[in-house]
């Protein structure tokens, strides 16, 4: 007999224990709770056995009230543990405070509507999951009942009576496993698909983006929109569509049940499961602040540590691994400490919730027994209501959890949403092109003021009017910060003048085609030029991505780049690190001076592109940029004089305008700003 009883334990066990499966929950082995119900089992049947003459209630109180004691109180930590893990995992962006963007569910929608039927399915097979889960108590309670007949009368074939309950028991557990793991497919299907989409549209919604929109949000924080933001609420559309959609289906269910096993006991727990599960809501949410302390501890101690790793050369030039390290210490042990704090938080309350639960439970047990005693309830029934409303606390505790988990993914999804729908002032698609072969590459610029967005109060440029004949070269100089890469940036379209016009060959160049000015018509190199971390041979091709190899050899060839890089054992297949951190200043600028003329360029920008080179580094590169920028209209912003010697026209900027213009001897002859800062540079040793 004992041994025919044993399944139903293990099933309770299985059912309730098994969740705890990380954590705290699996630190205590599943088969020691199995082991511990089983012999407070068989120590209550061989009681009950010599005491037949006791209503069967008794003596399935005493088999169950351990049972469903050791149980609860598992299935307690484990809805603990789960909450305060669930926050834990939570990843936490610490950004500077900005208005908090708003969700958009058409947004939502237009990502969801491909997987409509993907998603109907899953929640068709949620829902069924759930219906059958309210039939599970009810089944437990008829098996049960078959033992208790059996405990009592001692008649008939058990093994012939629990067959037939326990087979359709058996068939139920099997149909919802079905129905879980086909919702559970079809909801990842559904959650990686709607993030996979959100990403690409995010990624190519930044990619549209302004350089000014740039300047205004950090790197970090789009990159954590198109990482931790999309995941959080990847999590949080799962984890509401099938633990919200059971979750509530099983408690209004199992309520039913309730009340239709025994109103008077649901009156019971009516009063006292929200109370439970109120300040279990309540000193979760202390933990949760808690966890987010912690987290955003963690953060601040990989910042310190993600910075020095990320400018080991400047920290190692300095020798300051010991000070870095202080820093990264200090921060972990502040992170620890709040840890620490959150465990024994955490442990209190698995304490007091195991407290409060297991009296619950006697309380059920004992009126439950009172009532059996007064045959207005079954052994069966006493069986089903507890298991029964174990299911409604335990929905109960994850609507709980879902409300946070609801608010964090919505607050992720719109800072998602908020950059999806954002559009760039300048489109980088649309408008006229001029023909390839009657591109002269003129380009005036036409009272141009100018104040970049982050500092509207700021005016650089002031009615700056300036001309770059057709394949001649003009250069810029002037004092630093005096706008120069600005009149680079605005030929770019980095940012539209704020007032006046840029025409090319006569047109303004708002009128045009972004994306085939930048990609066809202007070439730029600057002072500190950016690699990808991929090949020579790609690095070059990144200026025009059709081309042939042929064609990346020739511009390489043109660049002085092709010498060393045949000297390298990969040659163009070389892969060149990080930002092109393999190669030196020199060699990095000759790739991307070969990158820029791949594109056979009308018009050729180079702000600063020698300055940061040694001596030889600059003969070689200013060799190949005198190669380069022959029978094309170049603008030179420069510091140098070598840099600016072969220049047909030579401005001079002040204050936001030009104030002096002409070739390097009338301009020496005049005496003005020029002079002067050909002297100042001799006087500084710069040649
Ligand atoms: N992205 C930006 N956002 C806001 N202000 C900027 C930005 N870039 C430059 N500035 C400001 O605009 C002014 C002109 O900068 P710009 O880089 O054009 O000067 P520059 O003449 O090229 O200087 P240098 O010779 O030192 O390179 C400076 O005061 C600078 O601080």
């Amino acid at each position: 007999m004992t041994a025919d009883l044993y399944p139903i334990y293990k099933l309770i066990n299985q059912w309730y224990i098994s969740p705890g499966s990380n954590g705290y929950c699996s630190s205590q082995q599943p088969g020691n709770a199995v082991s511990r119900i089983w012999s407070l089992t068989q120590r209550a049947l061989r009681q009950s056995a010599t005491r037949t003459s006791k209503p069967p209630g008794v003596a399935l109180k005493f088999i169950l009230g351990p049972a469903v004691l050791t149980v609860s109180a598992r299935l307690f930590c484990h809805i603990a543990y789960c909450e305060a893990d669930v926050n834990n995992n939570t990843p936490v962006e610490v950004v500077a405070k900005s208005p908090a963007p708003e969700f958009k569910w058409h947004i939502l929608w237009e990502f969801v509507k491909p997987q409509l039927f993907a998603l109907i399915g899953a929640v068709v097979l949620a829902f069924g999951a759930a219906i059958l889960n309210i039939q599970i108590p009810l089944m437990l309670g008829d098996l049960v009942n078959v033992v208790a007949r059996y405990l009592r009368e001692h008649t008939g074939n058990y093994a012939h009576e629990i067959r037939g309950p326990a087979l359709k028991l058996l068939g139920l557990y099997g149909i919802q496993g079905l129905l879980t793991t086909g919702y559970i497919i079809l909801l990842s299907r559904v959650g990686e698909r709607v993030a996979a989409d959100m990403r690409k549209t995010l990624f190519a919604s930044l990619l549209r983006q302004d350089v000014a929109f740039f300047d205004a949000n950090k790197t970090g924080q789009l990159v954590n929109r198109l990482t931790a933001d999309i995941q959080e609420f990847k999590s949080s559309f799962k984890l509401v569509i099938s633990q919200g959609l059971r979750s509530i289906t099983q408690t209004v269910g199992c309520f039913i049940s309730l009340y239709i096993i025994s109103p008077k006991l649901t009156g019971l727990t009516v009063v006292v499961l929200p109370c439970l599960v109120g300040a279990g809501a309540l000193i979760g949410s202390f933990l949760r602040k808690l966890s987010r302390m912690a987290q955003e501890q963690v953060a601040k101690a990989t910042g310190v540590a993600d910075e020095a790793l990320g400018n080991v050369r400047t920290v190692k030039a300095f020798a300051m691994e010991e000070r870095e390290l202080q820093l990264y210490a200090y921060e972990v042990d502040k992170s620890c400490e709040i840890n620490e704090n959150l465990g024994a938080g955490i442990a209190v309350f698995q304490g007091l919730s195991n407290i409060a639960l297991n009296c619950i439970v006697l309380g059920t047990i004992f009126a439950g027994g009172t009532l059996i005693s007064s045959n207005e309830l079954s052994p069966g029934d006493l069986m089903s209501f507890l298991v029964a409303s174990q299911t409604v606390q335990r929905s109960l505790a994850s609507i709980s959890i879902l409300f946070g988990q609801v608010v964090r993914g919505i607050s992720s999804g719109a800072r998602v949403f908020e950059y999806l729908t954002l559009e760039p002032t300048i489109p980088l698609a649309g408008g006229g092109r001029i023909p390839y072969h009657s591109l002269m590459g003129r380009v005036d610029f036409m009272n141009i003021s100018f104040s970049y967005p982050t500092r509207p109060g700021h005016q650089i440029l002031k009615k700056l009017n300036l001309t770059l004949p057709p394949s001649k070269t003009v250069a810029i100089v002037g004092e630093s910060g005096g706008g120069k890469s600005t009149v680079a940036s605005l030929l770019e379209r980095f940012y539209d003048p704020t007032s006046g016009v840029i025409m090319l060959d006569g047109l303004d160049i708002r009128t045009l085609d972004l994306s085939w000015l930048r990609g066809q018509v202007i070439g730029f190199i600057n002072q500190e030029p950016v690699l990808f971390g991929s090949s020579i041979m790609e690095n070059i091709r990144f200026g025009k991505p059709e081309a042939t190899d042929a064609e990346v050899i020739n511009a390489a060839k043109q660049a002085n780049a092709h010498r060393f890089i045949t000297g390298f054992p990969d040659g163009y297949n070389t892969v060149v690190g990080e930002r092109g951190v393999t190669l030196s200043g020199g060699q990095k600028q000759r790739i991307a001076i070969a990158r820029a003329l791949i594109k056979n360029p009308s018009i050729l920008v180079l702000d600063e592109a020698t300055s940061a080179l040694d001596a030889e580094s600059e003969r070689v590169v200013q060799e190949a940029l005198d190669r380069a920028t022959k029978g094309r209209t170049v603008l030179i912003i420069a510091h140098r004089l070598s840099t600016i010697q072969g220049a047909d026209l030579i401005c001079v900027m002040s204050n936001g305008r030009i104030v002096e213009a002409g070739t390097h001897l009338e301009l020496l002859s005049k005496g003005g700003l020029y002079s002067d800062l050909i002297r100042r540079q001799r006087a500084e040793g710069q040649q």
